[in-house]
């Protein structure tokens, strides 16, 4: 007899745009966002047993979506996540956990003439803030991780790959001198919190986290000689958890984006390789995909 295992369900890719005016500036605030919000609870008679009336459809999830984004500030996206997850457990009895997942997208504001441009934005980036939110009822429900995600950068030396493993499949040269480029995927998960009213408690915590991950991400990647990416994204995790006491995981995922050196001696001698290298081929494929999680301590990763 085939059992169901696991189930949930929802409204994904809902896409939000909120403009907050403030009347006495003339300032105006943009926040878009991509809002993703999946439930679980007693709703296995929907998919075993044709049973609708356990079914908050879809529909209306997406409708919550916007009236919360309307009632509540979207700014931290930690605290309207946790909102709208609430929602839910509130609302509806059988409903036992939340999973909100969003993508908040950049709309930085313009300078026109050197000045701050009260109501006109520009997009300086791929670079997304998300967060998934799991609220679940009791102590500890609320679960929330925090993260940057497709932040691209690139420096064209201070980074190094030699020692590794040499044997009868490797072809790469060693070198202490190369180009290292990556789209950044980091996050950091929060001790659990009990209730919305402890998100919201703590609600400046989660702008200063995001500002001291992304600094130091940017600083440790410009300044440091690299050894690896192994070891550059474990200081960076590192010094994240000394800067943000409150969270107890951090998470990279980095792609090595490979710039190929080009020898162009067959045209005229041209000298483009080693220390004459100029002109590189950016690969768009394959690349190397590091990861790690890096915890304050070791029993922090019993909390996933
Ligand atoms: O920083 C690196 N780590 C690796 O594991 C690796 N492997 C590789 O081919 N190049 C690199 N670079």
């Amino acid at each position: 007899m085939p059992n169901l295992a696991s189930a949930r369900y929802g409204k994904d890719n809902v896409r939000v745009c909120k403009v907050q005016r403030d009347e006495k500036t003339g300032f105006h605030t943009v926040t878009e966002m991509t809002v993703s919000c999946l439930l679980e609870g007693q709703i296995e008679t929907s998919y075993t047993a044709a049973d609708n009336s356990v079914v908050v459809a879809t529909d209306s999830i997406k409708n919550t979506i916007y009236i919360k984004a309307k009632e509540h500030p979207v700014n931290p996206p930690e605290l309207y996540a946790s909102l709208l997850g609430q929602h839910f457990l509130d609302k509806y009895p059988h409903i036992s956990t939340a999973h909100v997942n969003l993508a908040v997208h950049r709309w930085t504001r313009l300078e026109v003439d050197g000045a701050p441009h009260p109501h006109s934005f520009y997009r300086d980036g791929q670079e997304t803030r998300n967060v998934e939110v799991a609220v679940s009822r009791g102590p500890g429900g609320i679960r929330i991780k925090s993260s940057i995600v497709g932040l691209s950068v690139f420096k064209s030396t201070g980074s190094a790959f030699h020692g590794f493993v040499r044997d009868e499949y490797t072809t790469l040269p060693e070198t202490w001198d190369r180009i290292l480029s990556t789209d950044v995927d980091c996050s950091w998960t929060w001790k659990p919190f009990d209730t919305v009213e402890a998100v919201q408690q703590r609600v400046e915590r989660f702008d200063k986290a995001w500002e001291s991950a992304r600094g130091i991400i940017l600083r440790l990647f410009a300044v440091e000689e690299s050894p690896s990416v192994q070891n550059t994204m474990y200081k960076m995790s590192e010094q994240i958890l000394e800067a943000v006491p409150e969270v107890d995981r951090v998470d990279f995922a980095l792609p090595n984006k490979h710039y190929f050196e080009l020898d162009l001696s067959w045209h005229k001698g041209i000298k483009n390789t080693g220390k004459d290298a100029e002109v590189y081929v950016p690969q768009s494929g394959p690349n190397g995909l590091i990861k790690c999680e890096v915890a304050r301590d070791e029993t922090t990763l019993a909390h996933r």
